[in-house]
């Protein structure tokens, strides 16, 4: 790609979605800018990614043709105010944060900037991410593309209206931590029955990326391939039962809508 690529901010998702566009062979490590506070971010990424890294927020703004607001939300307003003169007209800046809104990019900037609001996921690093993307009115449909082809790099990428956006996190940005911790409860309790720890992650994330596979890949709705597991009388419908008693899809629902509930207060807040 021959498009100046900057990040402003390189933790968790920089550092995926870097790693992401490096393995898929679109861009080098050498072609990408980024910063970050800290001297240890900096050693850090300097040694693991090979990229070009420093604090230097103004220049990376200024040398970027694709930047990236790979920082917290709290931060953005902050960092906005030091770049905003450097971005120039032809810049497209991509947030990649919850609850950060086209409109509130467009007063933190005080102007006409072409902007790309987007959730990614850090799944990412593994060329597996899922991102949801939305430009404001500036954005050419060119551009639009360029930076889908950076998102498909490293995996799947939607574009969306913005008002579903703050539907988004539950959905892929958050729901890598839901499985996270379901694959955590599944492996303990493996465990707990004398499986050894290790086995346990394998065969429980094996069978977790299967079953996604298959919902992926059939087209089957995902009750009907429940139900081609459930033997009658069988250990399956046993463990839905107990799962049901506890309230499990209940529990599911309610996370996902308290995920949905904080981005548009976060969105409202800004
Ligand atoms: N983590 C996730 O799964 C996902 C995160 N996001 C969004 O991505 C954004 C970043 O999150 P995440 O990567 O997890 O956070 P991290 O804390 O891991 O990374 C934030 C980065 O921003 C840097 N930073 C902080 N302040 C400044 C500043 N003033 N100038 C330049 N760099 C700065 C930090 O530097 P240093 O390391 O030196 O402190 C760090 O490298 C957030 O908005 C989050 O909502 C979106 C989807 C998924
Ligand atoms: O927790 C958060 O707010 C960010 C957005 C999605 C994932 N992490």
């Amino acid at each position: 790609m021959n498009k100046r690529i900057g990040f402003i901010g390189c933790g968790q998702m920089g550092q995926a979605m870097i790693q992401g566009m490096i393995d898929a062979g679109l861009v080098e490590a050498s072609d990408i800018a980024a910063t970050a506070l800290s001297d240890e971010t900096i050693d850090f990424v300097t040694d693991e990614y090979g990229i070009n890294i420093s604090n230097e927020n103004k220049r990376v703004a200024r040398e970027s043709d694709l930047l990236f607001l790979a920082i917290k939300p709290y931060v953005y307003q902050g960092v906005v105010q030091e770049i905003k003169d450097e971005v120039s007209e032809g810049t497209v800046v991509i947030t990649i944060a919850a609850g950060i809104t086209l409109d509130a990019m467009k007063e933190a900037f005080g102007r006409n900037v072409k902007v790309i609001r987007s959730m990614p996921n850090t799944p990412s690093l593994v060329g597996a991410g899922m991102s949801v993307l939305c430009p404001n009115d500036f954005v050419t449909k060119e551009e639009l593309a360029e930076v889908m082809e950076v998102y498909e790099s490293f995996g799947e990428a939607e574009v969306v209206e913005e008002k579903l956006m703050d539907a988004v996190p539950a959905v892929s940005g958050s729901s890598p931590a839901f499985v996270y911790m379901l694959i955590e409860a599944m492996a303990d309790m493996a465990v707990q029955q004398g499986l050894p720890r290790e086995k346990a992650y394998k065969m429980v994330s094996q069978s977790v990326q299967g079953a996604a596979q298959m919902v992926k890949e059939t087209g089957r709705h995902p009750g009907e391939l429940k139900d081609a597991v459930c033997t009658p009388g069988g250990t399956t419908i046993a463990g839905v039962t107990k799962l049901e008693e506890a309230g499990f899809r209940n529990a599911i629902m309610q996370g996902m809508k308290a995920c949905t509930d904080q981005s548009k207060a976060l969105s409202k807040g800004n």
